[in-house]
């Protein structure tokens, strides 16, 4: 099988400090891979590393066959559909949502060419699909939290990208918002087309059943990584978060419970 994203002992060293250690992750396509990790874990500096914006001081890094070192990241990039926090800093919110998932198609190209009636054509329907398009002619501004995340989201599929990479998409959204944005994901993920998604979370039952493998990342470490279910358990999560952890599966999601108390510092 092909394999999208391949670290071998990767590790990065930023101003004498080990921020990633030694990490081996293997995703082959037709995964889908979540990856959770609390504050300050090394989420942000590991896919900073896979869209190539950071480069292992040891280790190699593979991304859709392209070794870094020896191939045009810039051309790599253009497989890659990225969502996250800092994305949604730097969308202007006056200009209107159908305009900000056509662009989507320029980022990702790197072309300064007017739009076509094909882009807003394909731009629509991706709205459609991810239950946003009623608000495709309001401005960006005026959307809620819930439609600006779905808004990203076509806009990060307007390329045809190979990997979609979501940053903790759900940030900022209320239940019921989150509950609908992990459906237009699960939506997607069940297609035939669908990239590979990597979905970066601090919350384990946002991990849905179409997250076939999970990685955790303690202190720039992987603490386990493989399949959900064997790394998801009571055990781990405890091991993990230093804390006395039950996993609850319902509805294919793990749920998590503290059995102690926080102690008050
Ligand atoms: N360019 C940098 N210079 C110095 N330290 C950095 C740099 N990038 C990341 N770090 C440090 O590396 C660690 C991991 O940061 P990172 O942002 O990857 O964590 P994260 O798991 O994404 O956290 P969060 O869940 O809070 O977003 C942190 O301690 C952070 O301060």
């Amino acid at each position: 099988m092909a394999l999208e994203i391949e670290l071998k002992n990767v590790s990065w060293i930023w101003q004498g400090q080990t921020i990633l250690s030694e990490i081996d992750w293997k995703v082959q396509k037709g995964e889908h891979w979540a990856v959770m990790g609390l504050n300050g874990s090394g989420k942000t500096t590991l896919l900073n590393m896979i869209n190539g914006y950071i480069w292992p001081s040891i280790g190699t890094v593979q991304v859709m066959g392209n070794l870094f070192g020896k191939t045009d990241i810039r051309e790599m990039r253009k497989s890659i559909g990225w969502v996250s926090s800092s994305l949604q800093e730097r969308i202007r919110g006056v200009e209107q949502a159908v305009d900000i998932v056509v662009s989507g198609k320029f980022a990702s190209i790197g072309l300064y060419e007017r739009p076509n009636e094909h882009d807003y054509q394909k731009a629509y329907q991706l709205m459609e699909q991810l239950g946003c398009s009623g608000v495709a002619d309001s401005s960006y501004q005026s959307c809620s939290q819930g439609e600006r995340q779905k808004i990203l989201i076509a806009r990060g599929l307007m390329g045809n990208p190979r990997l979609l990479i979501l940053d903790e998409p759900t940030n900022g959204l209320d239940f019921l918002a989150r509950e609908e944005l992990l459906e237009s994901v699960s939506r997607l993920a069940e297609q035939e087309a669908s990239p590979t998604i990597i979905y970066v979370t601090h919350h384990a039952e946002e991990i849905l059943p179409i997250f076939s493998h999970t990685l955790l990342l303690k202190d720039g470490k992987v603490f386990e990584e493989g399949q959900t279910e064997s790394v998801l358990t009571s055990q781990n999560l405890s091991r993990f978060l230093n804390k006395d952890i039950k996993v609850e599966w319902y509805q294919g999601r793990p749920w998590m419970l503290l059995k102690e108390k926080l102690k008050r510092s």
